[in-house]
């Protein structure tokens, strides 16, 4: 082997007394697709974004092509050939995609709007990845935003590039054409780390896989050594086992939704039509963009909606705060909308009951972080203290914030879109778990996920959204992978 594209010698970073990476050292090769595993606050995205300019080591150096390099600022990393596409897409929702794309360009100071378009065309020319230009960014499914984000970092033709987590979102199709495209790009020779909590992927993709362990590297493994018992091991000291069957339904009707219309770009949600039971979960599957986010969002008291809704035989109000105390939980596509980052670990748990805290026309901060320290240990959320700022929280463990916040009170209806996004195996084992402790206590789950085996694993029916219309439901036992993925795309059961 020549030399590497990039090594890390000894890396520490440190963020007050968080170690966050020790003593890491790696090396990625030219063609190599370098993954790297771990649990949620591991250290991966810290670590990437060490390479991106973001953070600065305290100790350790970086190698780029043999040369020490100081990467000072995400700019100098695009200068020295390195792209990240960031676990969440930070784009302008207000602008189209052409205008996202133009502000990672380095343009002349005159320049005319056709000829950026030209030079975008061509980009999409050579990386296909199904992109609308001129669409508005808020128009978007996340997976869109992410190809999006792709587009981005292929504009400054890396030598390295960076996924974190980038197929949270996506559908199994979308995945694989990523993957398709990080095939191609691992061919160009690209050096290529991907970050990601699906181990099929990781098997997948990876040439070498690096797990991380509280900060330090504890295993590096070729892919010809690796499976998936190993890995998890590896990552989590421990074996996981899939989730146990949740029992039969009962026969109260938790929601009765019928004919549901909510208007939205694109096809609207139209002629919905579906009870769901106390003790049941109702898996619902399909493309991104077809009217999941649309249809939690309507039913959670967050958009507008006609049709008949029910909530325990009586209709269901359409406000935010009454939802969550009648006991209707929401977990939100998008981790950011869920979670305010300036606030602490605790506030941020006692959003929905915030009143709960007053005292005196001041609110009880003592009380509330004991009851966040319990939950915190309770859903093994990482964080140095109750008073932490969420934002400094690594993803999955924001995840676990928002899903201690909406299951703490034994909500009757959870209404969950990916409740899984981002987080570990062992933490997505723990998550299956409390959801079905809800449904075999009589709670209803509407879940939603775009990870068919999920979708398959825990719910009694399962449906799919095809161009904002209901498909199915049908029962578990009569679906698979397969009768699943026609649904979702041809929109027939
Ligand atoms: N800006 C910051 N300030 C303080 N602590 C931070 C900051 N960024 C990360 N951390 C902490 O560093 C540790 C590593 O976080 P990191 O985001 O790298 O984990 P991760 O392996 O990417 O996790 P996940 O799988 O959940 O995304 C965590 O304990 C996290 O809380």
């Amino acid at each position: 082997m020549g030399l590497p594209m990039l090594r890390l010698e000894n890396i520490t970073k440190r963020f007050g007394p968080v170690v966050a990476n020790r003593g890491v050292s790696l090396e990625v090769q030219r063609g190599e697709v370098l993954a790297l595993l771990g649990e949620n606050g591991a250290g991966k995205t810290t670590l990437v974004s060490l390479l991106y300019g973001l953070y600065a080591p305290d100790e350790g150096r970086i190698l780029l092509e043999g040369q020490e390099v100081v990467i000072s600022s995400p700019r100098v990393a695009q200068r020295l050939g390195i792209a990240l596409v960031p676990q969440h897409p930070e784009l302008i929702e207000a602008h189209s995609v052409a205008e996202n794309l133009a502000l990672g360009l380095e343009l002349p100071p005159f320049f005319s709007r056709r000829a950026l378009l030209q030079r975008l065309q061509a980009l999409l020319q050579d990386h296909p990845l199904g992109v609308d230009l001129k669409a508005p960014v808020h128009r978007l499914s996340a997976g869109e935003k992410q190809r999006v984000e792709l587009l981005r970092a292929l504009l400054s033709r890396p030598k390295v590039l960076i996924l974190d987590e980038p197929t949270s979102v996506l559908t199994p199709k979308e995945a694989e054409d990523l993957f398709r495209e990080v095939r191609r790009l691992k061919e160009r020779g690209l050096a290529i780390f991907f970050i990601s909590h699906k181990l099929d992927e990781v098997l997948g993709l990876a040439d070498r896989i690096v797990v991380l362990r509280a900060g330090e590297k504890v295993g590096e493994v070729r892919r010809e050594e690796a499976d998936k018992d190993l890995l998890v091991r590896l990552m989590v000291g421990r074996g996981v086992a899939p989730p146990p069957k949740a029992p039969p339904p009962r026969e109260e009707v938790v929601l009765e939704v019928e004919d549901l219309l909510v208007p939205r770009h694109g096809f609207p949600l139209q002629g919905v039509s579906f009870a769901l039971r106390a003790g049941e979960v109702l898996g619902i599957a399909g493309v991104a963009g077809s009217g999941q986010k649309e249809l939690l969002e309507a039913l959670a008291g967050l958009r507008p909606y006609r049709g008949r809704v029910r909530f325990l035989g009586s209709p269901l109000p359409q406000d935010p705060a009454r939802l969550f105390a009648l006991g209707v939980a929401h977990i939100p596509e998008e981790r950011s909308t869920g979670v305010v980052g300036g606030m602490s670990v605790a506030e941020n748990l006692a959003l929905r009951t915030y009143p709960r805290y007053a005292r005196g026309g001041l609110l009880d901060y003592g009380r509330m972080e004991r009851e966040a320290e319990d939950l915190m240990r309770r859903h093994r959320i990482q964080a140095p203290s109750p008073r932490t700022p969420l934002r400094t929280l690594s993803g999955g463990n924001v995840q676990k914030v928002i899903l201690a916040r909406e299951l703490k009170e034994g909500p009757r209806l959870v209404l969950a879109m990916h409740p899984t996004y981002g987080v570990d195996v062992g933490a997505a084992e723990e998550v299956h778990g409390r959801l079905l402790d809800l449904v075999r206590e009589g709670g209803a789950v509407l879940l939603v996920s775009e990870d068919l085996d999920e979708i398959l694993a825990l719910s009694h029916r399962v449906a799919a959204l095809h161009r904002g219309r209901l498909v199915g439901p049908i029962p578990r036992e009569e679906a698979s992978r397969e009768r699943l993925g026609r649904m979702m795309t041809e929109g027939r059961a």
